[in-house]
């Protein structure tokens, strides 16, 4: 089994398959920074729907079981159900995924499980449209998400809810939105994360999980929910239920980072690999690709990338904060 130098595998790929979006949330792609004149990739630099499906054979001959489409948003990929498709035939997939903002699942959702996806993450920070108005960027408002859910669940599409948490930002809220949205999907909470080169991230804007939890039990505080095994190794969020059997996880990456377990590898939209959430660079495929490098040749690059991987920001980063921070990719153009 192929395994990195921490002894980690290689079971998950991200795909990011756009680096634009139809939101500006503050905390990934701020409006002021990735603004009209910002310079997205052009279209020729994209993989092709073509160039993804061979890569991702290439990954699970190594040993990817998990695909998820991310982005941007990858919903704004023209005919993404045909790049689907194509996933879904490779032999050795169990599962594909998409992370979303939901804005356009109701036009795709039927589509996308017509062609094999299995399971969509939508992403909402607050049910009070000034809230999430004002962290989308854009004003929109948190109902077009709520319907989003609704279509991916009506489609026949596994749904899970993710939040990301901001001190002073959507926090007071998080309550409302447990309540709201908890007989709909899992709803999972993001500890906020330096990702990018940005956001803003400060320490003081992040809400630990434990305190996330205490808030969503009210007036029972953490104490209303029991922990609930893990649904597989190596899985980013911990789970607990409420007395009703629904179910909340919490994805802290910074107060309790889970490098340890980490097998995912990312591919961005120019088909560069990436080890890490948090590199400052990748290894670009798309030259051999595009130069006729045959399938064990593109195996061995990755192999070789994959056995000499060490990343672990998350455990490393209050070292790294303090010599300094260093470029990142952006979130945007990494996937989430
Ligand atoms: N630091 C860090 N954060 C991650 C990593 N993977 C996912 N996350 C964070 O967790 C969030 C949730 O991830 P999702 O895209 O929903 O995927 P997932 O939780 O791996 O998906 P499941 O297969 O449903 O468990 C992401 O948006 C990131 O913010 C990782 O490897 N490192
Ligand atoms: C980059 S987005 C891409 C997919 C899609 N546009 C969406 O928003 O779901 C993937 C996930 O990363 C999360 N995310 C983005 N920036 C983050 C940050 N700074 N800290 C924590 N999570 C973040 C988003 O909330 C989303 O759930
Ligand atoms: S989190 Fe998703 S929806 Fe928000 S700006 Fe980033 S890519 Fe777009
Ligand atoms: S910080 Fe990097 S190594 Fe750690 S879990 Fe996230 S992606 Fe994996």
């Amino acid at each position: 089994m192929l395994t990195d130098q921490l002894g980690r595998p290689l079971r998950d790929l991200r795909i990011s398959v756009t680096d634009r979006c139809n939101l500006r949330c503050t905390y990934c792609m701020p409006a002021e920074v990735f603004g009209a004149d910002y310079a997205f990739l052009p279209r020729a630099e994209l993989l092709s729907f073509e160039e993804i499906e061979r890569l991702a054979r290439t990954f699970v001959d190594l040993g990817v079981r998990k695909l998820r489409l991310t982005g941007g948003e990858p919903t704004l990929r023209r005919d993404l159900p045909d790049l689907v498709a194509r996933l879904a035939r490779i032999e050795g997939v169990q599962d594909i995924a998409m992370t979303t903002n939901g804005l356009l699942l109701p036009r795709f959702a039927d589509a996308l499980r017509a062609a094999g996806l299995d399971r969509v993450t939508v992403s909402i920070d607050s049910l009070d449209p000034e809230v999430f108005g004002r962290m989308n960027g854009l004003g929109q408002h948190p109902q077009k998400v709520v319907d989003g859910i609704e279509a991916a669940l009506t489609a026949g599409l596994g749904v899970k809810i993710n939040t990301v948490v901001q001190r002073g930002v959507n926090d007071a809220g998080l309550r409302d939105l447990w309540l709201a949205l908890r007989g709909l999907a899992p709803l999972r909470f993001i500890e906020f994360m330096d990702v990018g080169n940005h956001n803003g991230w400060n320490m003081d804007s992040v809400v630990p999980s434990g305190e996330v939890l205490a808030r969503l039990g009210g007036e029972a505080g953490a104490a209303a929910f029991a922990p609930r095994a893990a649904g597989y190794r190596g899985e980013v969020a911990t789970r607990h239920v409420d007395t009703a059997g629904h179910e909340v996880g919490l994805i802290s990456s910074v107060t309790a980072p889970f490098c340890g377990d980490c097998s995912r590898a990312r591919l961005s939209a120019v088909g560069a690999l990436y080890t890490c959430l948090f590199a400052g660079g990748g290894t670009d495929l798309r030259a051999p690709l595009r130069a006729g490098a045959s399938d064990a040749e593109l195996r061995d690059l990755v192999a070789g990338v994959w056995a000499a991987r060490s990343d672990r920001y998350s455990e490393e980063r209050g070292e790294v904060t303090r010599a300094g921070t260093r470029p990142k990719v952006e979130m945007s153009h990494i996937g989430g």
